[in-house]
C-alpha cells in the first residue's frame, strides 16, 4: 500500500506551480511577516493572519484562566475593576464604550485598565491571546489620556501594517464617537503631509517607518511631547523586516516621562527581549490562553496509496458520517485546488481558502462557510487558526502537518483538529496516511499528545459504523 510518494509529490507540485506564482503577484501586497516555516506549503503571514482574525471575529474571546500580574513596584496596591464606572472615565467616553456593547471589562482589561489610567503613569507589557480585548483597552486609555486643550500629538501608537493601523483607528473612532474634539491622524504610506508643519491631531496611529519619518524627517510630531506610546502586536512587529529597529529608534526619541505600553498575543523569548528594550520598569500582565483540548475529538488514520486513494477514502468517509460541516487541510495551494475541484465534481458544495486570496476574500469565504452556504471547506495552513465554526464535526488532514525538517508539527495539528469538537460537541479528526513517513508522523503525534489515533478502514462500512458512532 505504501509508496513513499509524499515528498516527491510536494516537490513535483512546487516545481510546476507557475500558476501559483502568478497569483502571488496579483495578491494585494501587504508588508508581511511570514513565518517562513511553510517553505513548500502555503505560507502563514502573521500580519495577514492577525488582520483576518480581526475581520472574522464577532465578539470577545472569553478566557477562563487567571490573569497573572507582576508589578514594577510590588509594594503598591494592585487594582482591578469589575465595571467601567469604577474607572471614572469622561462621561462621553463611557457612553462610547457602552455604545459598542461592552457591558463590563474583559479579563485582561480588569487589570490592565486601572494600570494604564493610573497617576503617576505606569508602563505596561501585556500579553493575551488575540480577541481578548487588548486593542479596546489601549484605545480607551489613549482616549482618556488626551487633553484636547493641547493642540499637539500626545498619543502615538504603532502597528505592524497599514491595515492593522486602520483597524485600531476604527476602534478609536467608534469608541470616541462622543468626543468630537479628539482628533486622530494616520501615519501610513500614501498619507502625504506638509513638511515641518506640526500636527494638531491628538492621537497618531501608524506603521513604524512612516511614524519615524513623521518624527524625524518631516518633523510633524515632536516626540518629546508624546506622553503615551503604544506598540501593538509586538510579536508580529518583530517578525516584520525592519520594524524592530524602527520601533526602537522611535522609542529612543521619546521623553523619559512618556508612558510606554506594549501588547502581544504571544510571548516567546524574542518578543520578551524586544519588550524589555522598549519598556523600562514595566508592570507585566499575562493571560495564558485556554488550552485546546482533544478530549471530545475521536482521532483516526486511514492508509492510502496516493492522492486518488485519499480522495476515495474521503468520499467514503463523508458518505458514512452524518457531517454537519467539514474542514479539510492540504499542504499546498495546488493540492487544495485539485481537491476542491474533485469534490465539486462529486456534487459537494465546497469552499476553497488558500494563500493567494486577499484577506478580504478569505474573510468572505469564511463568512459563507459559517453561514452554512458551503458544507466543506478545503484549505491550506492559511486558515488553521482562529476560525470558530460551531457546526464543524469533521476535520480531515488530507496532508499531515509537518515542520521544515519533516517531523510532526504538533502545534498545527492541535490547531487544525481543534476546529472540531468545540463547544462541548463531539468531533472527528481523520488523517490520511500515504507513506511510511506519514505513518511516522502519526506515531509522533500520538506520543506527543498521549492520545490513541485509531486505524480506520474506509472501505469497510460495518467497521466505520461501529467506530464512528
Ligand atoms: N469589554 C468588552 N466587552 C465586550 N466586547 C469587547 C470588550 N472588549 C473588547 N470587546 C470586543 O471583543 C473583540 C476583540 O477585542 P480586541 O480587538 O480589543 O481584542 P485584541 O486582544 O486586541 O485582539 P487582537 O490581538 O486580535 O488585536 C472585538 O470585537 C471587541 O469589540
Amino acid at each position: 500500500m505504501f509508496k513513499d510518494c509524499w515528498a516527491l509529490a510536494v516537490d513535483a507540485q512546487e516545481a510546476t506551480s507557475q500558476s501559483c506564482q502568478v497569483s502571488f503577484k496579483l495578491k494585494k501586497k501587504m508588508s508581511g511577516a511570514a513565518t517562513g516555516c511553510e517553505a513548500e506549503g502555503d505560507r502563514v503571514d502573521l500580519a495577514e493572519q492577525s488582520l483576518l482574525n480581526k475581520m472574522i471575529r464577532r465578539c470577545l474571546v472569553r478566557n477562563r484562566n487567571q490573569v497573572e500580574v507582576l508589578q514594577a513596584d510590588p509594594t503598591s496596591p494592585l487594582y482591578s475593576v469589575r465595571t467601567f464606572e469604577e474607572l471614572r472615565l469622561k462621561p462621553e467616553l463611557l457612553k462610547g464604550v457602552y455604545e459598542m456593547g461592552f457591558n463590563r471589562p474583559s479579563r485582561i482589561q480588569e487589570n490592565a485598565l486601572p494600570m494604564m489610567l493610573a497617576q503617576p503613569a505606569q508602563n505596561l507589557i501585556a500579553q493575551s491571546q488575540s480577541g481578548t480585548g487588548k486593542t479596546a483597552a489601549f484605545s480607551l486609555a489613549m482616549l482618556s489620556h488626551v487633553n484636547t486643550a493641547n493642540k499637539w500629538t500626545q498619543c502615538l501608537c504603532i502597528a505592524p501594517t497599514y491595515e492593522l493601523a486602520l483597524q485600531i483607528g476604527q476602534v478609536i473612532e467608534q469608541m470616541g464617537k462622543f468626543l468630537p474634539d479628539v482628533k486622530l491622524a494616520y501615519a501610513v504610506r500614501g498619507n502625504r503631509m506638509v513638511r515641518g508643519v506640526k500636527l494638531q491631531e491628538h492621537i497618531v496611529i501608524g506603521t513604524p517607518g512612516t511614524v519615524l519619518d513623521w518624527c524625524t524627517k518631516y518633523k510633524l510630531i515632536d516626540p518629546k511631547r508624546i506622553t503615551m506610546f503604544v506598540l501593538d502586536e509586538a510579536d508580529v512587529m518583530i517578525a516584520t523586516q525592519g520594524h524592530r529597529d524602527q520601533s526602537i529608534r522611535i522609542q529612543r526619541q521619546l521623553s523619559n516621562e512618556c508612558q510606554m505600553l506594549l501588547f502581544s498575543a504571544t510571548f516567546e523569548d524574542s518578543v520578551w527581549t524586544f519588550a524589555e528594550q522598549l519598556v523600562p520598569d514595566p508592570n507585566i500582565i499575562r493571560l495564558k490562553r485556554d488550552e485546546e483540548t482533544l478530549d471530545t475529538i475521536k482521532q483516526f488514520y486511514v492508509l492510502c496509496g496516493d492522492k486518488e486513494e485519499k480522495f476515495t477514502a474521503l468520499c467514503d468517509l463523508y458518505g458514512s458520517l452524518t457531517v454537519a460541516q467539514a474542514m479539510i487541510f492540504c499542504h499546498t495551494r495546488r493540492m487544495a485546488a485539485w481537491l476542491a475541484a474533485s469534490l465539486t465534481e462529486e456534487g459537494h458544495q465546497v469552499a476553497l481558502l488558500s494563500g493567494e486570496m486577499t484577506v478580504e476574500q478569505r474573510a468572505a469565504v469564511i463568512e459563507r462557510f459559517r453561514s452554512g452556504k458551503e458544507k466543506v471547506l478545503v484549505t491550506t495552513n492559511v486558515c488553521s487558526r482562529g476560525i470558530d465554526v460551531e457546526q464543524v464535526t469533521l476535520v480531515v488532514n488530507f496532508d499531515l502537518p509537518v515542520n521544515m525538517d519533516g517531523s510532526a508539527d504538533n502545534e498545527t495539528y492541535l490547531h487544525r483538529i481543534g476546529r472540531t469538537g468545540r463547544f462541548g460537541k463531539r468531533g472527528f479528526a481523520v488523517n490520511m496516511v500515504d507513506s511510511k513517513r506519514s505513518m511516522d508522523i502519526i506515531n509522533q503525534i500520538e506520543m506527543h499528545f498521549n492520545r490513541k489515533i485509531k486505524k480506520l478502514d474506509t472501505g469497510n462500512s460495518e467497521e466505520m459504523e461501529t467506530l464512528l458512532n
